[in-house]
């Protein structure tokens, strides 16, 4: 009776936990890891570090002075390699954040180029590696696939123009940054989830002090839901030609005002003074290119070259290029490949072919081709995202519907800026959604 009721009370707890546990780590990975994963992976990283980085070959032999000191001082026959020095250990919700200082002789290549040995080694989900300042690495392990299911980290890096749109492989927030890479091109195929990244791009763009433009020649099916929030919005290739007129317009307004003023760009200017920044969206950026009468090959060559322009020198005056499309190569036509130049920042989806593929990274990260063309067909919104530091990550997008975006955009019209010289493009509200506009400049000291 005594045996089977110890029974009870020592196993009956056991299986449980050990039940919550198998259950937790299928629908809960997250919990799991901070209850059973993290702890076992810290242990089993402090106990075979050291073999772990000799055998991954990540060890160097030591200085002349640390082994006439190993020899004379500690007294120790035997000289050891010695690996990085660990610097810190930091356990995260998702994995395991280890900085590491390295010594002579090894750069953050040798340590990147061992990271699929490391994850085995260590057995986490995944291991990347980045370089934080000279002589120092971060090993970023995560526990498991974070991008199965995107929850996005609480604390994030903020600035002016600071948009987190997807979660990277190592458990950061993917941030589009418009101060550090002011113009991006987003692809994909089908269904491969362009528009939900668009939806999370706007929906962080919208609570910013921005002006939102929309170039949607899909008759608008895109933009339309954010119209409370868009300064202007074109859904015909006549309304994009135009408006493209008028966005070259404020540019050289805004130069003028840079040369009045003697500073480079609109960052430099004080507060008060400084335009609103723009950030023009282009929907299916192939609807531009496409042509079928000589009219229309004529307004084709004046929108790309308005496009390029904004490219090249926009920058400055604050007006930024956020570009997206299926294909984007030189059988667009006339400009497309030097359009795409100036679009430095890239986001690519699965794709369906080679050459899209390169299109999108071949330019700016080749290494990166490989692992879009193995993007898997059944998890749409998973991309590669690079930029030209050659730096590249797999990133996912949260799930945010078209209906969300819409309501995030509504909620935040009041933050809708007038641009007088988009006024004729202003996009028609639904009703109960009216903006109350506010100034194309920011507030004066003497008024904020
Ligand atoms: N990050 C994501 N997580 C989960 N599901 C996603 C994600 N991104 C996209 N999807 C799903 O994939 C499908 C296609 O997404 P989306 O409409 O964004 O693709 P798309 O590339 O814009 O397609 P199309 O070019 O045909 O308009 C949708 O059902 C969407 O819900």
């Amino acid at each position: 009776m005594t045996d089977v009721s110890t029974l009870w009370e020592v196993g009956l707890p056991l299986v449980g936990t050990a039940g919550g546990l198998g259950y937790a780590k299928v629908r809960a990975p997250r919990v799991f890891w901070s209850l059973a994963g993290l702890p076992v992976t810290t242990v089993r990283f402090a106990v075979n570090y050291r073999t772990t980085m000799d055998v991954c070959g990540l060890t160097v032999q030591p200085s002349r002075l640390r082994a006439f000191m190993v020899r004379n001082i500690a007294r120790r026959p035997d000289v050891q390699p010695v690996p990085p020095m660990v610097r810190r250990v930091r356990g995260t919700s998702t994995g395991l954040r280890v900085t590491l200082r390295l010594p002579a002789g090894l750069e953050p290549a040798d340590v990147a180029a061992a990271s699929e040995r490391l994850r085995h080694a260590w057995g986490v989900h995944s291991v990347n590696v980045v370089e934080t300042k000279p002589g120092f690495v971060e090993l970023r392990m995560t526990g498991y696939d974070v991008l199965k299911k995107v929850r996005m980290p609480r604390q994030q890096l903020s600035g002016p123009m600071v948009v987190p749109v997807a979660l990277r492989e190592d458990g950061t927030a993917f941030v589009r940054d418009y101060l550090k890479v002011p113009h991006a091109l987003t692809l994909g195929a089908n269904q491969s989830g362009k528009s939900m990244y668009q939806r999370n791009l706007v929906a962080g763009l919208a609570r910013l002090p921005v002006a939102l433009v929309g170039i949607d020649c899909k008759r608008g099916v895109e933009h339309r839901g954010y119209a409370p929030r868009l300064s202007a919005l074109a859904i015909t290739p006549e309304e994009a030609d135009g408006l493209l007129d008028g966005l070259v317009g404020e540019m050289e307004e805004r130069f003028d005002l840079l040369a009045d003023h003697g500073v480079a760009d609109i960052w430099a200017l004080p507060e008060y003074l400084r335009p609103v920044p723009v950030v023009v969206l282009v929907d299916e950026v192939a609807e531009l290119f496409l042509v079928a009468t000589k009219k229309d090959e004529e307004r084709r060559d004046r929108m790309v070259t308005q496009l390029i322009r904004l490219g090249q020198l926009a920058r400055a005056a604050g007006i930024y290029l956020e570009v997206c499309g299926q294909r984007f190569g030189s059988d667009l036509g006339k400009g497309a490949t030097a359009l795409r130049a100036q679009l430095t920042g890239r986001t690519v989806h699965r794709v369906n072919d080679k050459q899209t593929a390169e299109m999108g990274v071949g330019d700016i990260a080749p290494d990166a081709v490989a692992t879009v063309l193995a993007l898997p067909p059944d998890r749409p919104g998973i991309a590669v995202a690079g930029d030209t530091s050659g730096g590249w990550s797999r990133i996912r997008t949260p799930e945010l519907t078209a209906a969300e975006a819409a309501a995030i955009c509504t909620a935040h019209a009041h933050l809708t800026p007038d641009l007088p010289g988009l006024a004729a493009y202003r996009p028609a509200i639904p009703a109960g959604a009216a903006p109350a506009s506010v100034p194309l400049v920011n507030p004066s000291p003497a008024t904020a």
